[in-house]
């Protein structure tokens, strides 16, 4: 009821209608607002009046009938009914009077005893406090609602006990609890023990203010940790505290994790940096201490600005691939990983590995760019070197064999599209392996180094210079008129190679040998061109060196055929298709064998005998030397022993050792093995080295000799003369006997530089206290003039040819038996009249030796120089009687050639021709004794000669 709304509706339960018309009565006079009084008779009418009307108060009589109005009462509060009630009552009763307003009855009055103004009065109190109590019930419902739907946990606690009195939904959902399994529960029983409540998080979390973190059960034993905020508050007198409870285990977890990154960024080697994309131009906003270390830069000088500064001032061609794939993914809002050149501070260049990644906010917008840079410049330049390596040799600089190999199939293609030529030039240094291992590596570098450069100065700049291995260059012509060009470029080549080099204080000598291979640029594969370069470049070296050779087919098959006996020798060793001949050194004054050389032999099964001339260079360079040249000494000591039991104790076995063999390790012990299977005493075993066994590992060779000479075995020093004959080597070398290379020995009686090279080593060999061996003396002429000179032994096809075993055996039992007599002993000879008649033309010398016989001299007449010089060689000649015109030489030279190989002879020319010049040259040089002419006076002739006998008796005697 408001002062709005006057009309008063007010329901009257009575079952007396009197009562009700003095109610009513009295409502009318007293009510100061218009009231309308509804009056209902009996319990159950008041009921349902009191259900269905609203009623601002509702007078209720005691006695309804048998019904009682407090019944009636509790019914209706029962039934949730509000209104008001006044209980009226015939008299005044304390008990029922606490027992109404207990049962919520605003009033109690006394019928009869009440006035108009009471009624008024205590109806308006009873709607007054029906209005509080209603409002007051409202807001505790609003509360409750409030409390109980809050989305925020909360509880009501005891503060003494701890107990936890209430707990919304909200709480409960979070612990896990039911309404009905909360009673008792306590914040003690949600608590974890041993965690203290903690007020400012070690955990980095930004608590509220009085907030407190806790670490809580869940009622299925999981662990959470809660923020935890109180406020005392006292509800209906009583004490309590509410809590506010909010899981922060996410947020603490994340806190953690943050600050782990966060932590990892600051201590990344990484360069970071945090660009804000909301602001214009991508200011930075962070960078870690990398950041500053790489760059140089500090956070305050980076923060603020947009990290194009790292770029430098100037465009840098090289970032342009990486800018445009960091614009790229800018537009497409993706994180881009690229290499960029950027500067420090100090101006300096590295290489920046960058990657950036883009940070999106929930809407998807991106908040910040994170860029992690990493300074790869040492990778960088190691790739870069690795990659120069690749196609570079690294003493040089020159390009290696695999770009010569990309070089070389370019120079074909254009060569064919323009007509042009290619040429590879295949260089190999002459002897460099001895430089480089007497002068040392160091050196033997810089004097590559140095090649390289003289080759890179004499090219086009079109032309490459590859060095594809030790002291192997190439250079490629790409683009030649014709193949000739090339002959100009290679003599160059030979010549500045040539040119001295001035190292470390030392003049330094160096020669080339150059394989020349050329193409139109049709070949099918371009590398060949370097096969057959080398091919011709190893026929270069054959040939002497320091010359060129072309490429041509001949050397292909060549190859091949070098190739394929390669790996039958192989098959040869293991399967021991290898035998040994032997040949007989002769004594040069007994003729009686005192030596015997071991010679492989290779009897091979389809190419039939294999010279050991054509393999032993080949096992040499493959290796295979080793096991051939052991199994040789072993055949060779057993056959040895084998002879000696045979009777000739007195033979020696020459075995050939080659160089390679002498500078593996062990060699010394595959001799004392060798000797020791056979059972050879090692006096009876000789190895023939080539002297320029020693240019190579001089030290070790030499040490090797003379370890070998220790064990009492002999040394022979092969085919000297072929190789440099330093004196100075000779002199280290512990050997016994020297062997005069048969190159020499060949035209020895009729070249005087043969004659006086033969001559010479005898001498000096002599004077060294070493043996002479002559090698390749194929006949009498050659052994008499080389017994005549003082040669020991003698060696060649005019006593034996290399023979198996068995055959050696028969030839040295005929030689018991046959007592060789010692040529160029006979009568005339050592009467010392012997005369040499030389004349093209046969009735020249029938008619001299008509005319001379009658002095009774042991004529030689022959028509040919070359057996002149034979018979020259074999007899012992005094005087000499040349025509001066023959088809081979003229009697002034062949004088002159005799006079130094003989120079004892007392010589004359006999001539119907007079080349003035040539005889005075004759004369003057002494080459000549006297000139006659034809035709001759027999009377004159015969004087002459006479004098001349006369003559050398007296000066030669
Ligand atoms: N490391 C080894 N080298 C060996 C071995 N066996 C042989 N060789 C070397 O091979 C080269 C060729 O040898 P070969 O064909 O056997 O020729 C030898 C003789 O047959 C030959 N010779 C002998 N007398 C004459 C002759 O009067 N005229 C002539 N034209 N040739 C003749 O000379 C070769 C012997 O030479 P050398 O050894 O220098 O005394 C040759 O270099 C052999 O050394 C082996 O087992 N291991």
């Amino acid at each position: 009821m408001t002062e709005n709304d006057p009309l008063l509706h007010i329901l009257l339960i009575e079952d007396d209608e009197d009562d009700y018309l003095i109610t009513r009565d009295l409502l009318h006079d007293s009510s100061p607002v218009s009231t309308r009084l509804d009056w209902v008779d009996s319990y159950q009418e008041g009921i349902t009046s009191l259900e269905t009307g609203r009623y601002a108060v509702a007078l209720v009589d005691l006695s309804l009938g048998p019904d009682s109005g407090i019944d009636l009462i509790q019914e209706a509060r029962e039934r949730r009914i509000t209104t008001p009630f006044i209980l009226l009552t015939g008299q005044g009763d304390e008990e029922l009077d606490a027992r109404a307003v207990e049962l919520g009855a605003a009033d109690y009055l006394v019928k009869g005893a009440v006035d108009g103004h009471t009624l008024i009065r205590s109806i308006r109190y009873a709607i007054d406090r029906a209005m509080a109590t209603e409002s007051l019930a409202n807001s505790e419902a609003h509360y409750r609602l409030l409390f109980e739907s809050n989305p925020a946990p909360m509880c009501l606690m005891a503060p003494d006990s701890l107990v936890l009195v209430s707990m919304n939904e909200a709480a409960r959902s979070l612990y896990g609890y039911g309404e009905d399994n909360i009673e008792g529960l306590s914040l003690k029983d949600l608590r974890v023990p041993g965690h203290e409540p903690v007020r400012l998080s070690s955990e980095g979390i930004l608590l509220r203010e009085g907030g407190v973190l806790e670490r809580h059960w869940r009622s299925d034993g999981h662990e959470m940790i809660v923020e935890m905020m109180s406020n005392s508050m006292t509800i209906n007198h009583r004490p309590l505290q509410v809590l506010m409870l909010t899981d922060i285990t996410s947020q603490v977890e994340n806190s953690r994790q943050l600050r782990l990154f966060k932590r990892s960024i600051e201590s990344s080697s990484n360069g970071i940096l945090i660009a804000d994309a909301q602001q214009d131009d991508l200011p930075t906003i962070y960078v870690n201490r990398a950041f500053e270390k790489i760059t140089g830069f500090s956070a305050e000088e980076a923060i603020g600005r947009n990290c194009r500064f790292l770029q430098g001032n100037d465009f840098d061609l090289s970032n342009e691939q990486g800018l445009s794939e960091i614009r790229r993914a800018l537009k497409k809002k993706t994180e881009v990983s690229t290499v960029l050149r950027n500067y420090r501070k100090d101006g300096t260049p590295f290489w920046n590995d960058l990657y950036i990644s883009p940070i999106f906010d929930e809407g998807g917008e991106i908040t910040h760019y994170i860029g992690v840079q990493n300074d790869i410049s040492d990778r960088k330049s190691a790739e870069h070197e690795l990659a120069f390596n690749v196609s570079h040799d690294v003493l040089t600089g020159l390009p290696n064999r695999n770009l010569l190999e990309d070089r070389l199939s370019q120079a074909c293609q254009l060569s064919q599209r323009y007509s042009r030529t290619v040429a590879l030039l295949f260089i190999d240094l002459d002897g460099f392996k001895l430089i480089n291992d007497s002068l040392g590596h160091r050196l033997g570098d810089q004097l590559l180094i140095e090649v390289g450069r003289r080759l890179k100065a004499l090219v086009r700049s079109g032309d490459t210079v590859a060095r594809i291995s030790g002291d192997e260059f190439i250079v490629l012509l790409p683009d030649l008129a014709q193949a000739e060009d090339a002959i100009l470029v290679v003599e160059n080549v030979i010549h500045e190679i040539a040119r001295p080099y001035h190292l470390d204080h030392k003049t330094i000598h160096l020669t080339a040998s150059v394989g020349i291979s050329t193409t139109d640029g049709s070949i099918e594969k371009p590398m060949a061109l370097l096969q057959q370069s080398d091919l011709a470049m190893y026929r270069a070296k054959q040939q002497g060196r320091s010359t060129y050779q072309w490429y041509s087919q001949e050397f292909n098959e060549e190859a091949s055929y070098r190739v394929a006996l390669r790996n039958d020798l192989q098959d040869a060793i293991d399967q021991e298709q290898l035998s040994v001949y032997y040949q007989p050194l002769v004594d040069a004054r007994t003729g009686k064998t005192r030596n015997i050389e071991a010679l492989v032999r290779w009897q091979h099964p389809t190419r039939g005998l294999i010279s050991p001339g054509d393999f032993i260079p080949l096992a040499e360079d493959t290796g295979q030397i080793i096991a051939l040249g052991e199994w040789v000494l072993r055949q060779a000591c057993r056959d040895m022993v084998h002879l000696h039991s045979r009777g000739f104790r007195y033979c020696s076995v020459s075995v050939n050792v080659s160089p390679v063999q002498l500078r593996k390790e062990g060699f010394i012990h595959t001799v004392t093995d060798a000797l020791k299977a056979s059972g050879l005493r090692p006096e009876s075993l000789e190895l023939e080295v080539v002297e320029s066994a020693v240019l190579l590992d001089t030290d070790l060779v030499i040490n090797t000799l003379h370890a070998i000479r220790e064990l009492g075995v002999h040394i022979a020093i092969d085919d000297f003369g072929t190789g440099f004959s330093s004196l100075s080597y000779i002199k280290l070398l512990p050997a016994n006997k020297i062997k005069i290379d048969h190159s020499f020995i060949k035209d020895v009686i009729e070249n005087r530089s043969d004659a006086a090279i033969t001559q010479g080593v005898i001498s000096m060999a002599h004077h060294l206290g070493l043996e002479v061996v002559a090698e390749g003396v194929e006949t009498e002429a050659h052994a008499t003039y080389l017994r005549k000179n003082q040669c020991d032994l003698l060696q060649g096809f005019a006593f034996a040819r290399p023979m198996p075993f068995d055959d050696l055996l028969t030839f040295l039992n005929n030689q018991v038996s046959a007592n060789t007599p010692q040529a160029g002993s006979n009568e005339e000879q050592e009467q010392g009249r012997t005369l040499l008649l030389l004349d093209d033309e046969e009735n020249i010398l029938r008619a001299l030796t008509r005319v001379l016989r009658r002095d009774g001299y042991r004529i030689l007449a022959t028509t040919s120089v070359k057996e002149a010089f034979s018979l020259l060689a074999s007899n012992q000649v005094q005087v000499i009687v040349s025509d001066q015109r023959m088809p081979e030489m003229s009697g002034t030279d062949f004088l002159s050639e005799v006079k130094a190989i003989h120079p004892g002879t007392v010589r004359i020319v006999l001539s119907g021709y007079t080349d003035l010049k040539s005889v005075t040259d004759a004369i003057n040089e002494g080459a000549i004794y006297k000139f006659l002419t034809k035709p001759w006076d027999d009377q004159q002739i015969r004087e002459h000669i006479q004098q001349a006998f006369l003559y050398h008796r007296a000066t030669v005697g």
